[in-house]
């Protein structure tokens, strides 16, 4: 039999690499960590990108926002955007959005999550495509993005958190599934002793923190006031235990208000691993009883679920 249906033929990898040379279509790869690993070129000319091992996408976001080339993005925080879109990428085994890029294209693109955790991200340009209800259609995706963002931190908000949860639990894929229960110690110190404003950017530097601590396909939203929930797919507890001591050994060391450099915050976390069958609601109460017990040990800590 010839061996052109054999995937790992050198012979038909360079001919697929050949056909992505050429293509008008943008196609992408990142890793596990979200760093562009390859580009072809249609995609690089778009994203003014070219892979070197390190720049991660939202570096690329960065480059394209402050140089105005690349993606468009209209807003006036960067890091907010980026964390808007954090919260969406990488978090289902497919996804599809419209674009624009800075050079006035319209692209589709379609990410699909590897079983490995890469990325692989094709684009068509559809700029021909019909005009009259593309504004419909991006006003319908802005609104349902904004239908499942926090308003301050820019994360996933309680109901974007707990569907998301609901989905992780029905897939196999992503067992064994933990969940964190997180929240901030003595925040309404914070509140009274330096205002409402302060207690806000702590809020939002905690989001900050949470999102660059985990994985790109765990999941991070804002539940209401300080507390956050963090979703861990294919962590089993040590893998959950170590991202947690990870994120409160970040926060201990760090300084989240600029005018007042001596103060630092805490948070307690509760941890759950999930059981084959168990609902959202049981197996948030495991971690909210988890994260009780955090709080009566002392707090700046984390305690698991029986
Ligand atoms: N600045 C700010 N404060 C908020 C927001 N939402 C809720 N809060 C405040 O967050 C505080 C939450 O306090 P609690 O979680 O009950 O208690 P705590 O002081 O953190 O104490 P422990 O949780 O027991 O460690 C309350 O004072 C709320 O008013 C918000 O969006 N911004």
């Amino acid at each position: 039999m010839s061996d052109i249906h054999d995937p790992h033929d050198p012979a038909l990898t360079a001919q697929l690499m050949a056909c992505h040379d050429d293509s008008p279509l943008l196609t992408a790869l990142f890793d596990e960590h979200d760093v562009l690993r390859y580009a072809n070129p249609a995609f690089q000319a778009a994203y003014d990108v070219e892979p070197d091992g390190q720049l991660n996408w939202a570096a690329i976001m960065r480059h394209n926002h402050v140089t105005r080339r690349g993606a468009m993005i209209e807003t006036q925080d960067i890091e907010a955007w980026i964390a808007s879109v954090l919260s969406r990428r990488g978090k289902t085994a497919f996804r599809a959005f419209e674009a624009d890029l800075s050079d006035g294209r319209w692209i589709w693109m379609t990410e699909t999550l590897q079983k490995q955790g890469w990325l692989l991200c094709v684009a068509s340009d559809i700029t021909a495509l019909r005009q009259d209800s593309r504004a419909l259609r991006q006003a319908h995706a802005r609104a349902l993005a904004a239908a499942q963002t926090d308003v301050l931190t820019a994360l996933g908000n309680r109901r974007h958190g707990l569907l998301m949860l609901d989905q992780a639990l029905l897939d196999v894929d992503h067992w064994p599934l933990c969940v964190a229960l997180i929240d901030l110690d003595d925040f309404k110190q914070i509140n009274d002793q330096l205002g409402h404003a302060a207690g806000d950017a702590a809020l939002i530097h905690f989001a900050r923190q949470l999102q660059a601590t985990s994985r790109r396909e765990d999941g991070c939203s804002r539940l209401g006031g300080d507390e956050f929930l963090l979703i861990l797919p294919t962590a089993g507890q040590p893998q959950a235990e170590a991202i947690i001591q990870r994120l409160i050994e970040r926060v201990n060391q760090a300084r989240p208000l600029p005018e007042h450099p001596q103060m630092g915050y805490s948070c307690s976390v509760g941890l759950a691993q999930a059981q084959w069958g168990e609902s959202s609601e049981v197996l948030l109460s495991r971690a909210d009883a988890a994260l009780y017990r955090a709080k009566q040990a002392g707090r700046n800590r984390y305690a698991v679920a029986d």
